[in-house]
């Protein structure tokens, strides 16, 4: 069934909304784009607040924490608790230590930013992490595998270098550390264009080691268990609203959830949704979140 794109029809919106108890928000090109709230996004949420929904910001932006989201979300008029916020340094920084659960004498060596250092600290996971700077020979000669280090951990890094990525794959030539990422979304959309995203970060240790990383971001379904480790729902009555096919909708839709909402501001294009045999597929669209105020 091909995508419908939800008209302005107050009553086809009412009806939309109405099928649903709980949303769950993309953030990176749904609400905002970079520090920018998208336009009428704080009128939006409390519209289906006042309607009694339940709201969940569901990133895989691993740069900040839920506690820095959630004073992110508070700055752009978009009060919300700390338990309405999963990202994906969060879901990874569970993942270690309540699956993997990494011992307490191992390591994880991070490529990322505060975000993924605070959420393993609130989980009680030792990291080291690299300051970045340029390689030396001394490093070429200290670098290398390292049983202390149980988990290589890549989230989107602003500072990546050469140094950081000889430093991870050195530790990766062990087979028992484990090669994880927060997400592996291609490109990050910000200032209405896209860049490196966090799979640009792992994927030069793919090429150098073969080793693929179990990503704990959107399409996963370990984002979905970080959730429901939180607060149960029911999957039935949910809806994903994302701007990307083949993070956001995928995971509404493996994860079983009622219903999925694409919007065009952010990564995914109109073109792509409607496009001929594609595999992943929304429910519905629109051209931007607040659209559905009709
Ligand atoms: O590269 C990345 O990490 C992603 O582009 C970015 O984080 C996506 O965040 P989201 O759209 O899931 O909020
Ligand atoms: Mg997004």
């Amino acid at each position: 069934m091909p995508p419908q794109k939800l008209s302005g029809k107050p009553e086809e919106l009412a009806a939309f909304i109405d099928k649903f108890d709980i949303f769950l928000f993309d953030c990176d090109g749904v609400l905002w784009q970079g520090a920018s709230l998208l336009p009428r996004t704080a009128e939006t949420i409390a519209h289906l607040r006042s309607l009694g929904k339940q709201l969940l910001f569901v990133t895989n932006n691993s740069t900040k924490s839920r506690t820095t989201y959630q004073a992110k979300l508070q700055g752009l008029g978009i009060p919300c608790g700390i338990n309405e916020i999963f990202c994906s340094a969060y879901s990874s920084a569970i993942y270690i230590s309540r699956v993997l659960r990494l011992q307490r004498d191992k390591r994880v060596y991070v490529i990322g930013e505060s975000g993924i250092k605070e959420e393993l600290a609130t989980e009680g996971v030792a990291y080291i992490s690299d300051d970045g700077g340029d390689i030396t020979p001394e490093d070429y000669d200290s670098f290398g595998p390292d049983e202390d280090v149980g988990v290589v951990l890549c989230g989107l890094d602003h500072a990546i270098s050469y140094r950081k990525l000889a430093r991870a794959y050195q530790y990766l030539r062990n087979p028992g550390t484990v090669f994880l990422a927060t997400n592996i979304d291609s490109t990050f959309p910000t200032h209405g264009k896209l860049f490196p995203g966090a799979g640009a970060m792992s994927a030069p240790l793919t090429y150098m080691t073969g080793r693929t990383p179990v990503s704990l971001g959107k399409p996963s379904q370990a984002m979905m268990d970080a959730i429901e480790g939180v607060l149960e729902f029911d999957r039935k009555r949910a809806c994903m609203v994302g701007d990307r096919l083949d993070t956001d909708i995928r995971f509404g839709i493996e994860g079983g959830l009622g219903g999925t909402l694409a919007v065009l501001t952010g990564v995914s294009t109109e073109e792509e949704i409607l496009e001929e045999g594609a595999t992943v597929v929304p429910d519905a669209y629109l051209d931007r979140l607040c659209d559905i105020l009709g």
